[in-house]
């Protein structure tokens, strides 16, 4: 589904991402792990359209170069992101935020009564449904981070990036959401590349992780694999000391 060859970012003369390559295949969860400063960041801005990254760079999104695309245009073909700080519109109610995601987010025109169909549908799914006529600025954290999953699915993502959403939650809710986005590849089929320092959060529900560490891959494997390796296992040490 996505295919990244090649992923180089230079900021000035620090290489924030060097030579990344990996994949995304269908419904699969992948988790994208680091200690701070790795590149993170910096490589699902440069596979969304936020940032251009180095000539010689190719992103495929179902066969289709998408690196020249804007982040809007991206989205349209289903490459879908949550960020790291909430960007629902606070004035707004629930119902209307996620009727943003299912009318702008689609490649084909949505009809009003479609959007509100969908809209309906996200709220139901991710368990939001009671809270739709809120006004998003009082919802509490962890229903703010859920009417971003809602939004995002309204607008029919293919592969959904996520960044720390697990941040800022309890255990008892990291465990509701890390539930929802295990539905969301099981029953609507979606991919998930998923961004995340609460290695709880992530170890429990992926198939795959990538490890990145001073902009390069340092390990890719299953969750287990990952957990074992020594080179990890310093990297994350060396970030504590
Ligand atoms: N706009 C920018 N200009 C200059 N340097 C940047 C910019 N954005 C990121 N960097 C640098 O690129 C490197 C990678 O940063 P990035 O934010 O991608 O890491 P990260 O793995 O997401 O970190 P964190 O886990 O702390 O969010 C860091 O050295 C950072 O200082």
């Amino acid at each position: 589904m996505l295919a990244v060859t090649d992923l180089r970012k230079e900021f000035g003369g620090l290489v924030a991402v060097d030579d990344v390559n990996f994949e995304i295949g269908d419904e699969e969860i992948v988790g994208l792990i680091g200690p701070n400063g790795a590149g993170k960041t910096t490589l699902f801005n440069s596979i969304t359209g936020v940032l251009e990254p180095e000539d010689g760079t190719r992103v495929e999104f179902d066969g289709t170069d998408i690196v020249a695309l804007e982040t809007h245009a991206i989205a349209r073909k289903g490459l879908v992101r949550t960020f790291q700080i909430v960007r629902v519109f606070d004035e707004m109610t629930v119902f209307e935020n996620v009727m943003t995601g299912a009318l702008f987010g689609n490649e084909e025109s949505v009809s009003e009564r479609e959007a509100e169909e969908r809209s309906r549908d996200a709220l139901e799914f991710i368990g939001l449904m009671d809270k739709k006529d809120m006004t998003t600025g009082n919802l509490p954290i962890a229903q703010k981070k859920q009417l971003e999953l809602a939004r995002a699915l309204a607008s029919k993502p293919r592969l959904l990036l996520l960044d720390e959403i697990a941040s800022g939650l309890t255990p008892g809710e990291i465990a509701e959401l890390t539930d929802t986005i295990r539905r969301l590849r099981d029953e609507r089929g979606i991919s998930v590349f998923w961004i995340e320092h609460i290695m709880d959060a992530i170890m429990g529900v992926a198939d795959r992780i990538i490890v990145l560490n001073s902009g390069r891959k340092l390990a890719e494997g299953t969750p287990d694999e990952i957990r074992d390796n020594k080179e990890v296992i310093e990297a994350y040490l060396g970030d504590e000391a």
